[in-house]
């Protein structure tokens, strides 16, 4: 490896090693089975279209329609506003579902609900495409009033988690540990 490299893995591994554990592994599971459950009531007889929201929403989806043991479509679309930051800023869409949205019942699957606005802007789009019905599902929703508008809410929520910078099951700190299977907070984040 380059020095470069194995400076960043040694940085990284400490900020692991440093970091708060706030949901483990088993209450993940856990959150995604029920959500399996919710959404199952819900869509199960829809043929629904689920797009995951890359890149966070990779992990979210993967472990959520493992459980859904009905016929449906899966898709993706990529939109992100915070980068490499903790902070977020405009919204950048870089691909734009690829299918006909016309008539179906649609579910966006994502990682977090922070303050909203990414989730705000994508169910606006999927309206948009004439969707018969458009729901959201999301790991986490982060506890705040800093929400897009009030009362914002997805469909589908695993768990409500306090107002810290997340990483962990999809979410990235610098680029790393979307592939935790538990949520973490770095320390003074
Ligand atoms: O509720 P909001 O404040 O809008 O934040 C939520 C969004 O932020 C993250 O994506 P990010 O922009 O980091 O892109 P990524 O999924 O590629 O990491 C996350 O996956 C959500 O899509
Ligand atoms: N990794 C990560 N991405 C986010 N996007 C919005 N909030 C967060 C967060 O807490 N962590």
């Amino acid at each position: 490896m380059t020095e470069e490299l194995t400076l960043a893995l040694k940085k990284a591994q400490q900020i692991l090693a440093d970091a708060d554990c706030l949901i483990t592994e088993e209450q993940i599971s856990a959150a995604f089975d029920r959500m399996a459950e919710d959404v199952t009531a819900e869509l199960g007889e829809r043929l629904p279209l689920i797009f995951s929201v890359m890149n966070g929403g990779l992990f979210a989806t993967s472990e959520l329609v493992k459980r859904l043991k009905f016929p449906l479509e899966m898709d993706y679309m990529h939109a992100t506003r915070y980068r490499m930051e903790t902070k977020g800023g405009e919204l950048d869409w870089r691909v734009s579902p690829q299918v006909s949205l016309k008539d179906r019942y649609v579910l966006v699957v994502d990682d977090i609900l922070d303050e909203g606005a990414t989730l705000a802007a994508i169910m606006e789009f999927c309206r948009a495409q004439g969707a018969a019905g458009v729901y959201s599902a999301v790991l986490v929703d982060k506890k705040h009033d800093r929400k897009a508008f009030p009362d914002l809410k997805a469909s589908f929520t695993g768990l409500e988690v306090e107002d810290r910078f997340l990483f962990g099951c999809g979410m990235d700190f610098q680029g790393y540990f979307r592939n935790l299977p538990a949520i973490y907070a770095p320390q003074g984040l």
